[in-house]
């Protein structure tokens, strides 16, 4: 699409009369500078004879926020969890077409997937501490990937470096912007924390281990306004220097947060992905107006 940054596959709404092989040509067109951090091109997703998500394609840019928006059922999850292939989990799921992380084919044979999903971490929809101290947390993972340097004591006595991993503790939660609600306590049992806190915990955890991309499903669908408006704002900075991929139900939250939206419709579908301004301002396709002004949905 030339003009415009939106992009539709809704053939119902286009006055042009294009077909779904024109539109889907638009698809790539969505203009943004630099190369995709993520490039999805003709995924599909079967759980046994359900088709979840129905050819989607799309890329997403590098240090952004993109949300995922749609009714229930439409396939948000279903294309998040494929981003850093939590999908291959589900026994019943069939995955087909495309994902390339900076260029490189996540889908293919030899793929390290503790290394991928490193890369690509992600954050539920719940609060998922273990129930151990809030330091342990956090170090949890950089230990179990060998990732903490440890010094030949460290390593006869059988641990890590303890000051490099309480430098690491310490800067995953500033960045979680925990750290000054919890410094005094990083011993403490994680599952003593309010919600929002666990969530923010969740999300320094992510953090510990080097992602690039940060994957998160309704992060803050079970937390109250405060918590939540906490976890946008950490949204917001993340961005600078992480991708960020999130499924929310709540489209003012994705009106604010988010600088991409793609809408899901029924059936799997991608029907439109473009600025978060256009999208809600001047969607494209009559069946998102629809949903983002509440007349379905
Ligand atoms: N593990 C699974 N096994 C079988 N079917 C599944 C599984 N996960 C999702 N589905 C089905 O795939 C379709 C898409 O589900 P998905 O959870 O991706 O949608 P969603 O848009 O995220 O929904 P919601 O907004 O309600 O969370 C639904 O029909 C759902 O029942």
């Amino acid at each position: 699409m030339s003009n415009t940054a939106t992009t539709t596959a809704d053939t119902t709404a286009t006055t042009a009369g294009e077909t779904d092989e024109q539109l889907k040509a638009e698809w790539r067109e969505y203009a943004f500078e630099g190369e995709p951090k993520l490039a999805v091109e003709d995924l599909n997703v079967h759980y046994g004879d359900d088709h979840a998500l129905d050819n989607v394609s799309l890329d997403i840019p590098k240090e952004s926020v993109t949300a995922l928006i749609g009714p229930s059922g439409c396939g948000k999850s279903t294309f998040l969890r494929c981003l850093n292939r939590m999908n291959d989990r589900v026994s019943s799921a069939r995955i087909d077409g495309s994902v390339r992380l900076d260029g490189e084919e996540i889908y293919q044979d030899g793929v390290d997937l503790v290394e991928l999903r490193k890369r690509v971490g992600m954050v539920f929809q719940s609060p998922n501490p273990f129930p151990k101290s809030i330091r342990e947390n956090i170090a949890y993972g950089p230990k179990k990937h060998g990732d903490i340097q440890t010094g030949v004591l460290a390593r006869l006595l059988g641990r890590a470096d303890s000051d490099e991993l309480d430098a690491l503790v310490e800067q995953c939660l500033r960045d979680a912007a925990l750290y000054d609600e919890v410094k005094d306590r990083l011993d403490d049992n994680a599952l003593g924390l309010s919600g929002g806190q666990q969530q923010r915990l969740c999300l320094a955890r992510c953090l510990s281990v080097g992602p690039e991309v940060i994957l998160m499903d309704e992060p803050a669908s079970a937390l109250d306004p405060i918590a939540t408006s906490k976890i946008e704002d950490l949204i917001a900075d993340l961005a600078e220097e992480y991708t960020v991929v999130i499924v929310t139900h709540n489209m003012q939250q994705a009106a604010r947060i988010s600088d991409q939206t793609a809408v899901f419709l029924t059936g799997g579908k991608l029907v439109e992905y473009g600025d978060t301004d256009q999208v809600f301002e001047n969607p494209q396709s009559t069946r998102v107006e629809e949903y983002i002004t509440g007349k379905f949905g």
